[in-house]
């Protein structure tokens, strides 16, 4: 199976997984990236069986708009019952590194607020340890530079994403040759630099449920 055909096969797991527990007045939390959009595709047949979504961007909302489904602002919703999203890589706790397509603080907004985070990834994202993807981190742009070199106290090789400008009008440096131990405790470490909007780790708030696109079929993991 091609990875399209892996992440196709999630999405359609997240389908079934979730469908049980709509109703009419459900809103949901959706991600951002290719296989998240595969899942909006899937959702649009079920647009009648639920109220609608929160988006964590603008491609997303534009998509699910596109699909017939209404987006709400996460002010108006509060909670949702599950968010459903992709990542760049995932360990065996469900902590993820995300923000490949630069929505990652967005998403970890929705995810805050969801009562399950539903992770939708082909086999290529399991990993034993964090940081082969570069982990991206969401900044104010005059503090730029001031956050890199911070980051490279830490150990990292900060770069530039150039030309990206985040939904949220800042920048995001993804930091290279950056092996992450302890998740949680970098993920707080990173956020405390001043300037820092949000970094990719996902760790504090890991998903709950991973749907793994293997060669196998869709497997079924929880934290370990
Ligand atoms: O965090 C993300 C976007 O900011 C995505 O979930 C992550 O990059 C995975 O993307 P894809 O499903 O295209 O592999």
């Amino acid at each position: 199976m091609t990875q399209d055909q892996l992440k196709d096969a999630v999405a359609a797991a997240a389908i079934d997984e979730i469908k049980p527990w709509l109703s009419r007045s459900t809103v949901l939390g959706i991600g951002t990236g290719s296989t998240a959009n595969l899942f909006i595709d899937r959702l649009a047949a079920l647009r009648d069986d639920f109220k609608g979504a929160v988006a964590s961007s603008e491609a997303s909302a534009e998509r699910l708009r596109g699909h017939g489904i209404e987006v709400f602002e996460l002010n108006s919703v509060g909670t949702v019952p599950f968010y459903i999203d992709g990542a760049d890589e995932v360990n065996a706790h469900l902590h993820m590194i995300k923000g490949g397509g630069a929505a990652l603080t967005r998403e970890k907004i929705v995810a805050a607020c969801a009562e399950r985070f539903i992770c939708i990834a082909d086999a290529s994202k399991k990993v034993e340890r964090l940081g082969e993807f570069p982990l991206p981190v969401e900044v104010i742009p005059m503090a730029r530079s001031y956050v890199a070199r911070e980051l490279v106290k830490l150990g990292a090789d900060p770069v530039y994403r150039e030309g990206v400008v985040t939904d949220n009008g800042n920048q995001i440096i993804d930091c290279f040759e950056f092996m992450i131990d302890d998740p949680v405790a970098m993920e707080a470490r990173i956020n405390a630099i001043v300037g820092v909007v949000t970094n990719g780790l996902f760790a504090a708030r890991g998903a709950d449920v991973l749907l793994l696109g293997t060669e196998h079929g869709v497997e079924r993991l929880t934290p370990a």
